[in-house]
């Protein structure tokens, strides 16, 4: 027998039924795969070279709308074809959506069948020919470098326009990667202090025993290398801002002092005596809770109220959509660029898969994606450069038959991964506390 070039696949849960349609595409010349679960369908669609998907909708554990979701954004070029049952509109819909080209009701004849395949396989050249329908944005907004087109950002930039130019303290919290340090830099380099020095200090990435005078400065022979007299961070963001990154990592020795820097307007150096008049605006951030920390003593409560004058909390990227498909564009536009490549372009279906993704490290993580797509792509991103990671995932029948208590340890694990093992940031994020957590993995 001579077979035609392409290869079907053919899923359904009812044996009889694949039995059938296998010996009607074979009575066409059609190589035919069988597979009667989801899952078996994905190995195959992972290891053979399929020319057409043709899918049961209503099959036990997993059922066929996730298999074309799946396979729409894995296997984009394959076209798919489903055939069920009972259709009602909403399946119909549904499987459209999902990427079906078609679908047929049981029972059909072989010549329907046969029509409706040759049908598919012409519309999928159409399709590729269709999917350059790239993203058409309106003018994007921005402030002080920071871009974004939702309310939650235009409530943003209404208040860093209202603190800018006032003496306020202002406390950014947020989970990582939100743009807490470009939200400072926007308050400092729109105010009128903007041709003044704008210094950043990240309180965790300074050793205990230096961070007094780092911030500070010291005396001469007032500790072992102390060779000489030096300024601290304070005195040289004096006349402009200090941003006090990662507050709530400053040990409490130190946060003593901040209070008192707060407070009197003074610093006082290490080994010093007399305190020394300093004039610096304060801007802190932090992805911890510091009210928690207030609560367990690990943070001063005065200091809390001192540099909380003004709080503004970040939003997580996945929590505002708008700014999403902004800052994709914006991403394209800079990377385009700096690569010198004109234009770069990004289909529908790419898109779609990166405004469903969770953004667990918010818009830091989705630049370096775009960033990488860009540097992937010829002229245009498709679903082919999307990393596996941010695709559709179907979870197999373990995954999803097991008690909720391991599903739990799974997702703690999870965001325990992305954060970097950060604890205290992990709880955060989901919203529990560091003991919890501890528990909860066990
Ligand atoms: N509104 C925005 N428009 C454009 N780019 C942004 C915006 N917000 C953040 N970014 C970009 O996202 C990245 C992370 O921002 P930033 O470092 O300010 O976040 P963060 O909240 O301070 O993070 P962390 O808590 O980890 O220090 C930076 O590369 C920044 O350029």
């Amino acid at each position: 027998m001579t077979f035609k070039k392409e290869n079907i696949l053919v899923v359904d849960d009812n044996n009889d039924m694949l039995d059938l349609i296998q010996r009607q595409l074979k009575s066409f010349n059609y190589r035919t795969y069988k597979a009667s679960s989801v899952n078996e369908a994905i190995e195959i669609l992972k290891s053979a070279d399929i020319d057409l998907l043709i899918s049961d909708l209503n099959m036990p554990n997993i059922n066929g709308i996730e298999l074309l979701k799946y396979a729409e954004e894995h296997f984009p070029a394959i076209p798919k074809l489903v055939i069920s049952g009972i259709l009602s509109v909403y399946n119909v819909v549904n499987a459209m959506k999902s990427g079906a080209l078609d679908y047929l009701t049981k029972p059909f004849t072989s010549d329907e069948l046969h029509k409706t395949i040759l049908d598919s396989l012409k519309k999928r050249t159409l399709a590729c020919k269709d999917s350059t329908n790239f993203l058409n944005l309106d003018n994007e907004k921005s402030y002080g470098g920071l871009t974004g087109n939702s309310s939650q950002f235009r409530d943003l930039i209404e208040t860093i326009k209202r603190v800018k130019d006032t003496k306020a303290n202002v406390l950014i919290e947020g989970e990582s990667g939100t743009g807490k340090e470009m939200i400072a830099r926007a308050i400092h380099f729109t105010s009128k202090l903007a041709d003044q020095p704008f210094i950043v200090v990240n309180c965790g990435g300074i050793p205990e025993n230096l961070i007094e005078s780092e911030l500070f400065g010291h005396i001469k022979g007032s500790f072992t290398g102390a060779s000489e007299n030096r300024i601290g961070l304070f005195q040289s963001a004096s006349g402009g801002t200090i941003f006090l990154d990662e507050i709530g990592d400053a040990p409490l020795s130190v946060q003593v002092k901040l209070l008192r820097v707060i407070q009197e307007k003074e610093i006082l150096r290490v080994g010093a005596t007399k305190p020394e008049k300093i004039d610096v605006r304060i801007l802190c951030a932090t992805n911890s809770n510091l009210e928690e920390m207030v609560l367990k003593g690990t943070f001063r409560e005065d200091l809390y109220y001192r540099i909380n004058v003004i709080t503004i909390r970040t939003i997580p990227l996945r929590d505002r959509k708008e700014d999403l498909l902004t800052l994709i564009n914006l991403f394209i536009e800079k990377y385009s660029l700096e690569y010198n490549k004109s234009n770069v372009q990004i289909i529908e279906k790419a898109i779609e898969v990166l405004m469903r993704y969770s953004w667990p490290g918010n818009i830091r993580e989705l630049e370096n994606v775009i960033h990488r797509l860009v540097i992937m792509s010829d002229d245009t991103i498709t679903l082919d450069h999307i990393p596996e990671n941010l695709k559709y995932h179907i979870p197999s029948s373990d995954t999803l038959f097991k008690p909720l208590k391991e599903h739990e340890k799974e997702q703690i694990l999870k965001v325990l991964t992305a954060v970097n093992n950060n604890k205290t940031k992990a709880a955060q994020i989901l919203q529990i506390d560091r003991k919890t957590l501890n528990q909860k993995i066990l």
